[in-house]
């Protein structure tokens, strides 16, 4: 028996946020449109859990076998993931949707699904856009999506030492409004804050817009709690410890293979009263990138500090529309910038005397608070946009990378000319999103119109491009995690003897390979 159900959970927002007219304008004049990719419903098959794995998870969680609740949970949010959800392409669809309320209930799950021999997807906020919660059955006759949402609680707060334990279902607003009662910010904000959880953050080693201020998302994990196939394991006792190897972070960015992560204890900062964002603007990539490595090393970036590159300022003052961008361009050319680089300072505790002290000897205009504010109250609108965007036949997606400053601009031009080969005449802008003493990452963002036969391979194969340039520069992912999309190119990063580690690692916490099969390596 089949059931056929309307997809909704693939859309970001229940209501679409629309392009507005200015910049529908641009695209179809810099890419023109593509065939509009309607939502279609999709065929979801039977559960294949048999009863009694069925009973026996009911009688330690709440379960469903609901068509729509199991095609919610089949895959993230990758354009693949979008486009599949409106037919192009086969979903994998979990057999069950189990939703524990406490660590001790998922600790019984496990217990079930290794009696049972079922495969388990930890499924946090679903935000993945490397694979990372496909339903992958791994050779088992089921597989379940092992929904964290209701394990959404403050555990604990102490203010004296500035530790958080939040549990691993929560999402980042939620964590945030928690903490605000208590006059706290954990200030991780990922472009997909609206959505992710902090489970999610932990296993994919997440790096959020503020992080140079408040640091990724591993620098900010005091302890966790993670319950595995064979058995509870705590982890941090003290702010750091020189009692053997750094056994958390073998936690942290395992991606669900080791054990499902059901509470983490956080280092909060007080909340800021007053953040400033301001837009400055340089002229080139290379003059930007100079700039940013100089505060970097000089220990002078601000919370947020992004440089986006020539191609993506262009469509982010196209997108400004109308009278004001045409001022901007010509006051820019009026002060002499040929090539218009826009960098994003945001200050939420670090000082902007010690940012802006540190930018003399480079020549710089500045853009004012307006700018800074105007990208900090749209900075969620992409995510929200890619459903427009699908609407309107476009293919828009992301990758990113990191590598050291010196290896930077080699980088740079293997991605985008990788993308561009593949992909005939896209538009590829690119930022630095995150910068390091050390080098920094690139995020790359295209748009190129879908093609209409097969959308599927056209994306693949641009990726798997863009994949081999990364590969021997930089690393294949600064924070997006490696998932089932990135687990090709891991040995060539961490080597041979690297994968046989994290395998003797996976074969201790999960003997019999439940936990989410196919992904990392
Ligand atoms: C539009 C968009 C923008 C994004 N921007 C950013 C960004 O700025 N920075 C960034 O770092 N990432 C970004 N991402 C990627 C994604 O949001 C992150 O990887 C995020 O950390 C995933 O959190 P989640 O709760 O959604 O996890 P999920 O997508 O549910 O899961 C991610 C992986 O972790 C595993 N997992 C989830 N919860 C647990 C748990 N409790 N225990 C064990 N394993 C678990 C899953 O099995 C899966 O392998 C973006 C994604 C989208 C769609």
């Amino acid at each position: 028996m089949c059931h056929t159900v309307s997809v909704t959970r693939a859309r970001w927002t229940s209501e679409t946020t629309p392009l507005p007219p200015h910049a529908l304008a641009w695209l179809s004049t810099r890419i023109g449109l593509g065939t509009p990719l309607d939502e279609v419903p999709v065929t979801v098959p039977e559960s294949a859990l048999s009863e009694d794995a069925f009973e026996a998870l009911e009688a330690v969680a709440e379960i469903s076998l609901d068509a729509g609740d199991r095609l919610g949970r089949a895959g993230g949010l990758s354009y693949l993931d979008l486009i599949k959800r409106r037919g192009c392409g086969e979903l994998t669809i979990p057999d069950a949707v189990v939703l524990p309320s406490s660590p001790e209930e998922v600790q019984e799950v496990l217990r079930v699904c290794v009696e049972h021999d079922i495969a388990v997807v930890p499924f946090g906020g679903g935000t993945s856009v490397v694979g990372g919660v496909e339903a992958l059955r791994g050779g088992k006759d089921a597989v379940i999506a092992l929904d964290l949402a209701r394990l959404n609680r403050l555990v604990s707060i102490d203010p004296v030492s500035r530790i958080a334990v939040l549990q691993a279902g929560t999402t980042a607003p939620d964590a945030e409004n928690l903490l605000a009662e208590h006059g706290f910010t954990l200030g991780h904000v990922p472009q997909s804050f609206e959505r992710a959880t902090i489970g999610g953050f932990a296993a994919t080693r997440s790096a959020g817009q503020a992080s140079s201020g408040y640091g990724r998302f591993e620098d900010m994990v005091e302890g966790v709690r993670v319950q595995t196939p064979a058995g509870e394991w705590r982890l941090g006792s003290a702010p750091a410890s020189a009692a053997g190897p750094d056994l958390q972070q073998l936690v942290i960015g395992s991606e669900g293979l080791f054990g499902v992560i059901t509470e983490v204890a956080l280092r909060v900062r007080p909340k800021p009263e007053n953040p400033v964002y301001e837009g400055v603007v340089v002229d080139g990539w290379e003059a930007g990138t100079a700039l940013i490595r100089d505060l970097a090393q000089r220990n002078a970036l601000a919370d947020v500090t992004r440089l986006s590159d020539v191609d993506e300022t262009e469509v982010a003052l196209a997108l400004t529309g109308g009278r004001k961008a045409e001022l901007l361009g010509k006051y820019l050319r009026f002060r002499g910038v040929e090539q218009p680089c826009l960098v994003i300072f945001g200050w939420e505790g670090r000082s902007r005397d010690v940012t802006m002290g540190a930018t003399y000897g480079h020549k710089l205009v500045r853009l004012g608070r307006a700018m800074g504010e105007s990208w900090r109250h749209g900075r969620f609108n992409g995510p929200r946009q890619r459903d427009a965007l699908l609407d309107a036949g476009v293919c828009a997606e992301t990758l990113e990378t990191a590598t050291h400053w010196s290896k930077l601009p080699a980088l740079y031009d293997a991605v985008r000319g990788a993308l561009k080969g593949a992909l005939g005449d896209p538009v590829v802008m690119c930022h630095v999103s995150h910068a390091y003493e050390t080098g920094a990452s690139l995020y790359f963002t295209v748009l190129v119109p879908r093609d209409v036969e097969d959308p599927v391979t056209q994306w693949q194969q641009a990726k798997a491009a863009a994949c081999e340039a990364i590969s021997g520069i930089g690393t294949i992912t600064h924070h997006h995690a490696v998932g089932r999309d990135h687990a090709p190119y891991l040995e060539a990063e961490i080597g041979s003897l690297g994968v046989e580690v994290l395998r003797a690692l996976k074969s201790t916490f999960d003997p019999t390979g439940i936990l989410n099969p196919g992904k990392l390596m």
